[in-house]
């Protein structure tokens, strides 16, 4: 259970968050809206340990993930995608991939350098499982290419995969649909749905209405750094405060 306890940021004179609670039960999607400049980037921060928070706590299984920074999130469980993932150079699409599995590697490097069986069994299966989360995300086509050369798109499923490898219990996604088209945002929506399936819990912060709408269990509104509702898509879309003033009736109607 992932428990956000009135957390409250603020940057000098700027209230960027105040007052927010609220738990997402295991297996579940969540996803947190707000118009531009509601606090959705601080708060998706300060859950992924980013940003230590004014004050308040994020609990996840009991364990304060603002008190533990953002490079200890894989040994809890808990993994995030970007919105804009960075790749590395040269690398490929399953090597890109390789390095969400590596937490899985035991083997020391005395074993590496002589490439010892048992290092080269461990090596396969890693490798294995790499290939079968591209698989997942459609691109085991792609595994030996660079991944720097696949499409925006793609490399956006690629951090997915790599994400998804460390096999969390917790899954952040920072704008999942963000730049893509309308295909690609459909095959997110069955990725998304999949994953929870698998009893991962996914917190999302999302533009795209249609999106949430279809695949939240729960949405929270942020709204000047509050919230300003929260409930199914089916409340959300029904209240008159977030219609009216703050998504406005267009956008929610089209989702
Ligand atoms: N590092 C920072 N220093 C000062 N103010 C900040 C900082 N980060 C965010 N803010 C302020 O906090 C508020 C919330 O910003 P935030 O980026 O979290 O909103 P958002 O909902 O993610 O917006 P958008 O949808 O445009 O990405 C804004 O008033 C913003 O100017």
């Amino acid at each position: 259970m992932l428990q956000v306890q009135n957390i409250e940021m603020r940057f000098g004179g700027v209230q960027a968050l105040s007052g927010i609670s609220f738990e997402v039960p295991p297996g579940s999607i969540m996803a947190v809206i707000g118009p531009n400049g509601a606090g959705k980037t601080t708060l998706f921060n300060v859950i992924s340990g980013l940003y230590r928070p004014t004050s308040g706590s994020v609990l996840w299984e009991g364990q304060d993930l603002t008190r533990v920074g953002p490079h200890r999130l894989a040994g809890l469980g808990v993994a995030r995608t970007f919105q804009n993932p960075q790749v590395f150079e040269g690398a490929t699409a399953l090597q890109t991939v390789q390095i969400g599995s590596h937490r899985f590697a035991h083997r020391g490097l005395i074993s590496a350098l002589f490439r010892l069986p048992a290092y080269r069994r461990e090596e396969r299966t890693l490798r294995e499982r790499s290939l079968e989360w591209l698989d997942f995300v459609g691109l085991a086509d792609a595994a030996d290419m660079p991944a720097a050369e696949q499409s925006y798109g793609a490399i956006k499923r690629l951090d997915l995969a790599r994400a998804i490898a460390s096999e969390p219990r917790l899954l952040l996604m920072d704008e999942p649909a963000a730049g893509l088209n309308g295909a690609e945002t459909e095959q997110l929506k069955r990725m998304i749905q999949a994953i929870a399936a698998r009893g991962i819990t996914v917190l999302l912060v999302e533009h795209d209405m249609k999106l949430v709408m279809e695949i939240s269990h729960s949405i929270v509104v942020l709204n000047l750094g509050q919230e300003l509702a929260r409930g199914t898509p089916a409340q959300i879309r029904s209240n008159p405060s977030v219609l009216a003033a703050y998504l406005g009736a267009e956008s929610l109607e089209a989702a």
